[in-house]
């Protein structure tokens, strides 16, 4: 099976997220763990998983130019860089400084970027983002604990993170369809401009504009622009129909959920569960001792794990929580303290015989991932628009890795049913 796409994903549940569109339209995909060291298993596309959204630009560079190497010796045809949806990223970075090296690597001059994803609500009209029916600025995005999104103009947020010159292919030419788009964007490049934020608004937009990028080196987005790119491949002769592109093992073990994402959605959905499963919330502030919170979660958890309903155990707060801790202990030693507590009781929870993890943050995701000494998850089934169950290995266990903002309500709940 040669490789066909190439990804490089700024965290792990965006990862995944990459991944689980890929399968859902017909690719077999992999998930792989940082920087691989040895071959890159067999699939039509790779997602490398970075923990580098929030990393100095200089190590981010780095990092992700290591994984294209990898992906480019293992024949890529093209490169995906997946940043998140609501293009989450500071004034320093890293989403231009990244797109420019991978621009540099591959001999190109051009990418499009193109964050949306109507499933979820993130549609981009005029180059804004909307979250829903907000703009990004007024979506809760604001209020993000690494990275607030206080800018829902996205030429002028990418504007700020490169040397390249940023235009914008408007909702006009999108609707006109993917010749139209292919055009502009071709007008943009030979005018001297190094990105193009794409207006989209419908899965169709996305599609269209896949077609349009079919020949291009480098796609950035989110996982919504990947919608169009295995039809690509398809066209071209390269990629055969794939019906159990998404099967995975029979899953076993206890149920848990860990949550430290601080979104509007995560802190809705543990409201939810605290009506619907046994569910404790660390007071950081008050313990602010990494292993001194895992010790308290692993306490409560005895005698209250089940193999037919979850324990729920969040470290998540509202703002004002958040804004608290950060005062005292600074922004990302705040983050970096509830990750190590969380990565810890993830390590007990499944030497108590957890088999069927959720985990809600992509920061909090790669803390996890990385505790369990993840290599590859395999990518199944989806459960909501963007987060799969996924089989990961060598640990053996079922999880998924929920960004901040995905999922319904009742996600945590209802995660259970489906595997
Ligand atoms: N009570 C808290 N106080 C301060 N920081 C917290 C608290 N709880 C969680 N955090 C930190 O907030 C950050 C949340 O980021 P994370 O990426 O996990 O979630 P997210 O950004 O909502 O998800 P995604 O990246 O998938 O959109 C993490 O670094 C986490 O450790
Ligand atoms: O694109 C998104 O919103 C997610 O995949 C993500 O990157 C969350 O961290």
């Amino acid at each position: 099976m040669p490789l066909l796409l190439g990804c490089i994903a700024d965290d792990f549940t965006g990862a995944t997220d990459l991944a689980s569109m890929l399968v859902k339209n017909g690719m077999a995909t992999v998930q792989v763990i940082g920087v691989p060291t040895g071959p890159l298993p067999e699939a039509d596309a790779i997602v490398i998983a970075l923990k580098s959204r929030t990393t100095p630009a200089r190590e981010a560079i780095a990092e992700s130019l290591a994984a294209a190497e990898a992906l480019l010796a293992a024949g890529a045809k093209q490169i995906f860089f997946k940043y998140c949806s609501t293009f989450d990223s500071t004034d320093a970075g890293n989403i231009g400084p990244v797109a420019d090296a991978l621009l540099k690597r591959l001999g190109a001059g051009f990418a499009l970027a193109c964050p949306a994803f109507p499933a979820n609500g993130r549609s981009i009209y005029q180059g804004h983002l909307f979250a829903g029916a907000h703009l990004l600025n007024e979506s809760g995005m604001e209020n993000h604990p690494l990275t607030p999104m206080k800018d829902a103009n996205l030429v002028r947020v990418l504007s700020r993170q490169t040397e390249g010159a940023v235009g914008l292919v408007p909702f006009s030419v999108v609707e006109q369809g993917s010749q139209a788009i292919r055009q502009a964007m071709i007008r943009m490049a030979e005018g001297g401009r190094r990105y193009a934020i794409v207006d989209a608004v419908t899965d169709g937009h996305l599609v269209a504009i896949g077609e349009a990028a079919a020949h291009h080196p480098l796609i950035t987005g989110g996982s919504g622009i990947a919608m169009g790119l295995p039809a690509n491949f398809r066209a071209a002769g390269l990629l055969p129909e794939r019906p159990d592109a998404a099967a995975l093992p029979p899953a076993k073990g206890m149920c848990a959920v860990l949550a430290g994402s601080c979104s509007r959605a995560t802190l809705g959905q543990i409201g939810f569960a605290r009506d619907h499963a046994p569910t404790l919330e660390l007071d950081v502030l008050a313990t602010p001792d990494a292993k001194a919170l895992a010790a308290q979660a692993l306490d409560w958890v005895e005698g209250k794990l089940s193999a037919d309903h979850p324990v729920v155990i969040a470290a998540s707060a509202p703002p004002e929580k958040v804004a608290a801790l950060q005062a005292k202990l600074g922004r990302d030693a705040a983050g970096a303290l509830v990750e190590h507590a969380l990565a810890a009781v993830a390590q007990g929870l499944v030497a108590r015989g957890v088999g069927r993890l959720v985990v809600a943050g992509g920061e909090t995701s790669g803390a996890v991932v990385s505790a369990l000494g993840v290599a590859t998850l395999r990518i199944g089934a989806e459960i909501d628009p963007g987060v799969p169950w996924t089989y990961a290995e060598p640990a053996n266990i079922h999880l998924a890795l929920k960004s901040g903002n995905f999922g319904a309500r009742d996600f945590f709940l209802k995660a259970f049913a489906h595997v």
